[in-house]
C-alpha cells in the first residue's frame, strides 16, 4: 500500500511519531528521541509546557525562535522540521543530531580542549551558518558550546535560536547564563548588530583551543571590566596563527571584526579544517 504523501498543509500532531528515549532537558521542557510512524524517520520532540512558558513571559521569544528557525536551511543550521500544540504543550519537531551536543564533547577531550583542527573545523562551520544567518538578517546572539550540537559524521549543528533577533536590535532582555561572550557592545547595552555574533565566534573559537572562555573571572564586574578592556591571556598552546583569527574577532570596535566570508579564507582555518 502507497503511503500517501504528506502535502505541506499537513496538520503533524503527536500521533504520527513514536517517542523514545528522554535525550535531556531544554530550557522548558524535556526533549525526546522520536520516530516518525510511516517512514521511520528519526527526530527529536521537544515539548514546552504552555504554562512554563508563560510564568517566563518568553511566549513571544518562542514564537519569534519557531518563525526564525522555520525559514533557516542551511547545513550547519539544527532544522525544525515542524511544530503543533495540545492543550498543554507545544511540541517542536527538530532535526536529530546523532552525537549530541558538543560542550559534553569538549569536556570529554583530553585537557578538556580540542585540537586545532576540530577547533578549526567547527569555527568554520560555525562561521558558515551565521554567514547564511546574517545574509537573512538574523543575529543569532547567543552564540556558545552549549548551543551546538553534532552530526553523526561529527559536523556542527547551531541550534536554539531563542536568543535571536531580526538586526539591528537593542532589545534589551535580561540575558540569563553566563556573561563570558557578551560583547562589550551589549555590557554597556547600546544598540548592536550582527557583529556580536563575529564577536561571539572569536571567544568560542578561544574555548574550543584553551577549554574555557577567555574572560572568565570569579565575579561578573570582573568578568564586565575584562570583556571591556578585551584584554586576553594567551596561553602557550594558542599557535600564532589562531591567535591571528581570534585577535581579529575579538575587537572592541564592532565594525573592525572581520567578516565571516574572511574568517572561512583564513590562513589557519584553511589550514587546519580539513586536516585529520
Ligand atoms: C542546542 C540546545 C540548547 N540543546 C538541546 O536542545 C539539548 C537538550 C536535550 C538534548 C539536546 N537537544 C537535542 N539533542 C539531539 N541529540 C542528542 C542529544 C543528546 C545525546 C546524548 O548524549 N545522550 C542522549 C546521552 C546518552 C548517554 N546517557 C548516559 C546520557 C545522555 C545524543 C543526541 N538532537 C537534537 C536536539 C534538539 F536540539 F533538536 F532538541
Amino acid at each position: 500500500d502507497h503511503v500517501e504523501a504528506r502535502g505541506p498543509s499537513y496538520r503533524w500532531n503527536l500521533d504520527d511519531f513514536e517517542i523514545g528515549a528522554p535525550l535531556g532537558r531544554g530550557k522548558f521542557g524535556r526533549v525526546y528521541l522520536a520516530r516518525e510512524k510511516t517512514t521511520h524517520y528519526m527526530v527529536a520532540l521537544k515539548t514546552l509546557y504552555k504554562v512554563e512558558l508563560m510564568k517566563g513571559r518568553v511566549e513571544k521569544q518562542v514564537m519569534r525562535e519557531i518563525e526564525i528557525q522555520t525559514h533557516l536551511r542551511h547545513p550547519h543550521i539544527l532544522q525544525l522540521l515542524t511544530y503543533f500544540h495540545d492543550h498543554k504543550r507545544i511540541y517542536l519537531v527538530l532535526e536529530f543530531a546523532a552525537r549530541g551536543e558538543l560542550y559534553k564533547e569538549l569536556k570529554r577531550q583530553p585537557n578538556e580542549r580540542f585540537n586545532e583542527h576540530l577547533s578549526a573545523k567547527y569555527t568554520y562551520q560555525v562561521a558558515d551558518a551565521l554567514e547564511y544567518c546574517h545574509r537573512n538578517n538574523v543575529i543569532h546572539r547567543d552564540i556558545k558550546p552549549e548551543n551546538l550540537l553534532l552530526t553523526y559524521e561529527g559536523n556542527v549543528k547551531l541550534a536554539d535560536f531563542g536568543w535571536s533577533v531580526h538586526a539591528p536590535s537593542s532589545k534589551r532582555n535580561t540575558l540569563c547564563g553566563t556573561l563570558d561572550y557578551l560583547p562589550p557592545e551589549m555590557v554597556s547595552g547600546e544598540t548592536y548588530d550582527i557583529f556580536v555574533d563575529h564577536w561571539c565566534l572569536g571567544i568560542l573559537c578561544y574555548e574550543f583551543l584553551v577549554g574555557k572562555p577567555p574572560f572568565l573571572s570569579d565575579s561578573q564586574q570582573e568578568t564586565y571590566v575584562k570583556i571591556k578592556a578585551a584584554n586576553i591571556q594567551w596561553p602557550e598552546q594558542i599557535t600564532p596563527g589562531a591567535k591571528d583569527l581570534i585577535s581579529r574577532l575579538i575587537k572592541r570596535k564592532s565594525w573592525e571584526r572581520i567578516s565571516m566570508a574572511a574568517v572561512k579564507k583564513h590562513f589557519w582555518i584553511v589550514k587546519y579544517k580539513d586536516l585529520h
